[in-house]
């Protein structure tokens, strides 16, 4: 199957300072690819150069194909076109990504307007469809609740409808369901699963949590300080972790301590091109 993203030697430097080392790997349509490692480790680094969102003085080397473009030269007024329109973004506050003083279903036609993603006439039961396939109007919310009236689990709703009002190629989630409690937070791995078949969209997930990993994610990514150390199945990832750090990650998730401590485990280099798939 084609990738809808594949990640070619891709590096990140800020000012002089290497944050990300050479790193590689592809996302398939409808697959979950998983990207964990401690805080510092450049997850969001990542999901940032992704989406173009790096900040002032950051530099890239290396490919981001997305849909026959890399994007890495992709000039900025062509990067708002795809942004939010065939890469989409949900992050763990949804606060920060909704306005508060906006009623829900005016932001997701805000959304489908901005991209011209359907006919103006269709935008309100395009809207109805999106609250109705994330679970919002089961709940009793109508496209007329604020923001502030939502439970955190309903904005998060909100924000994935958002999300996949274009049908995205990708979604990127950071750390998107790390505030919920486990039971809703169960619910919405399980919706964002069946809308990646759905719509077969790629999902980039990042996350610190390794049991939402298992369940959620088919590939799993090990970054250690800007490092793809291991990259493998998920399941033989669980069951046979290579490298000693993904084994220290696996050993603090199950006993809440690590041995040998984290920070002591030696940090490679010889990983000059990542980890290939
Ligand atoms: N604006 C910045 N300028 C310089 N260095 C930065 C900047 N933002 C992040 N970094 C550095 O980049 C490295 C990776 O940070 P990043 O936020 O990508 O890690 P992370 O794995 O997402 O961490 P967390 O899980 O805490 O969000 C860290 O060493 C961090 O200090």
């Amino acid at each position: 199957m084609t990738a809808c993203l594949s990640v070619r030697d891709l590096s990140v430097l800020a000012s002089a300072k290497p944050i990300l080392h050479p790193i590689s790997f592809t996302v398939s349509p409808g697959e979950t690819v998983a990207v964990t490692g401690e805080s510092g480790s450049g997850k969001s680094t990542l999901a940032r150069a992704l989406m173009g969102l790096l900040p002032n003085g950051f530099k890239t080397c290396g490919q981001i194909i997305f849909e026959g473009k890399d994007l890495t030269t992709l000039p900025e007024s062509a990067f708002r076109d795809l942004r939010g329109c065939r890469i989409a973004m949900v992050f763990q506050e949804p606060m920060t990504a909704l306005n508060p003083i906006r009623r829900i279903g005016k932001q997701i036609s805000d959304t489908l307007r901005l991209h011209g993603a359907v006919p103006s006439r269709d935008i309100a039961p395009h809207v109805q469809q999106l609250l109705d396939r994330v679970g919002l109007r089961r709940a009793g919310v109508s496209a007329q609740a604020y923001p502030h009236a939502l439970s955190g689990g309903q904005r998060q709703r909100v924000l994935l409808a958002m999300a996949i009002a274009c049908k995205p190629a990708l979604l990127i989630a950071d750390e998107f369901t790390t505030a919920l409690d486990s039971r809703t937070q169960a619910e919405m791995m399980d919706l964002v699963k069946e809308l990646a078949v759905e719509h077969e969209m790629g999902v980039l997930m990042i996350s610190h949590d390794l049991g939402v990993i298992r369940r959620q994610a088919q590939r799993v990514l090990v970054l250690q300080q800007g490092y793809l150390v291991e990259s493998n199945e998920t399941e033989q990832l669980f069951d046979a972790p290579r490298h000693p750090y993904t084994r220290a990650l696996l050993s603090m998730s199950l006993h809440g301590t690590s041995h040998p401590p984290l920070t002591r485990i030696p940090v490679p280099t010889d990983v000059s091109k990542g980890v290939q798939r």
